[in-house]
């Protein structure tokens, strides 16, 4: 729905852009006429996703490890040379794994906040002081989960991102001054490359709960990136500081104890 020179010019950073959601978002960004950086762990299919993408347009990738602030680092110095400026981070890198709180041990706990709360905020931190507050201009998206009434059987993640969502609110009040936008996307259950992670009886769980949702289906990777596409676009230049949750009102309607429940069945 956004014209194809919505974003002409403008550079975009993907985390996370080699699968699912962020590729799907890397490809949207560049259908609209931005350059596109992607950065994650795995260098391979990092490298096999950035050949896909760039039949649609202009696209870098450089491998990155958000929990590691000198790979960061090094991606900035990267898109520095490479462009001089950088217009609009997405920060989608992610995941967790299913567990109930009592059995999350520190590694696991530090695995999964380290991933979340930690490497968004290195990124952030990063890109707003090389880039952003310089050029007193920027668009940041944060890709969460739907935390809204807590996350049963995945505490870490449920903190996390939580974590985010309050970190939002304080960027966008502390860096207005700066012209920096930022807000999150919640998404529901996505069908996507990061549910095939999960064990068959959570899918299962999932394929029984969709009827909860009050619009009756998972959602779509467009979905998300839809709503990141207009977040980013000028059409949203008057919001920032808020979380849009992409969920077909799950929100609202869910049995949050659907997932604890399957990982409770598992241990008895
Ligand atoms: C409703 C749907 C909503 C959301 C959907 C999505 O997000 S879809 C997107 C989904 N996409 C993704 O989630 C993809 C990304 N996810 C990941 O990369 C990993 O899940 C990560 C976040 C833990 C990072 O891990 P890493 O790179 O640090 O690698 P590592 O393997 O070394 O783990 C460190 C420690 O964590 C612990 N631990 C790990 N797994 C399990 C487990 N299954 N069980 C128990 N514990 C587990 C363990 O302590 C381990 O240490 P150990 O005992 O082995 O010495
Ligand atoms: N699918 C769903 O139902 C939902 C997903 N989400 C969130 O949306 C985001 C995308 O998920 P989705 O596309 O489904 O799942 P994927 O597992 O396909 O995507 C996760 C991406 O993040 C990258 N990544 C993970 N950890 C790191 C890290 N430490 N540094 C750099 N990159 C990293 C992975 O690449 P690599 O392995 O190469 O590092 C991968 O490209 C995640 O944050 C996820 O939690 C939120 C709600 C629901």
């Amino acid at each position: 729905m956004l014209r194809s020179d919505t974003f002409n010019a403008k550079i975009v950073l993907v985390t996370g852009g080699r699968s699912g959601i962020g590729f799907q978002i890397a490809k949207d960004f560049l259908q609209l006429g931005a350059k596109v950086i992607i950065c994650s762990r795995k260098e391979e299919q990092l490298q096999k996703a950035a050949e896909e993408l760039s039949n649609f347009g202009e696209v870098t990738h450089q491998a990155c490890d958000i929990r590691k602030t000198e790979e960061i680092q090094q991606l900035a110095k990267m898109i520095k040379e490479k462009y001089g400026r950088l217009d609009i981070l997405i920060n989608n890198a992610g995941g967790q794994f299913p567990a109930l709180a009592e059995y999350i041990n520190d590694k696991g706990w530090n695995a999964v906040i380290n991933n979340n709360l930690n490497g968004t905020f290195s990124m952030i931190r990063e890109m707003a002081n090389t880039f952003f507050i310089p050029q007193k201009s920027g668009v940041i998206i944060n890709i969460i989960v739907d935390v809204f009434r807590g996350f049963p059987g995945m505490a870490h993640t449920g903190a996390a991102r939580a974590g985010v969502e309050n970190l939002t609110k304080t960027l966008a009040m502390e860096w207005s001054d700066f012209n920096i936008r930022i807000n999150c996307v919640a998404p529901g259950i996505i069908e996507s490359s990061g549910l095939d992670t999960y064990p068959k009886q959570i899918q299962d769980m999932f394929e029984e709960a969709q009827k909860a949702i009050p619009l009756k289906r998972f959602g779509k990777v467009e979905d998300v990136s839809n709503a990141v596409t207009f977040l980013s676009s000028p059409m949203a230049e008057y919001i920032t500081g808020i979380s849009l949750y992409v969920d077909g009102a799950q929100h609202l309607n869910f049995d949050k104890m659907g997932l604890a429940n399957v990982l409770k069945s598992f241990i008895s």
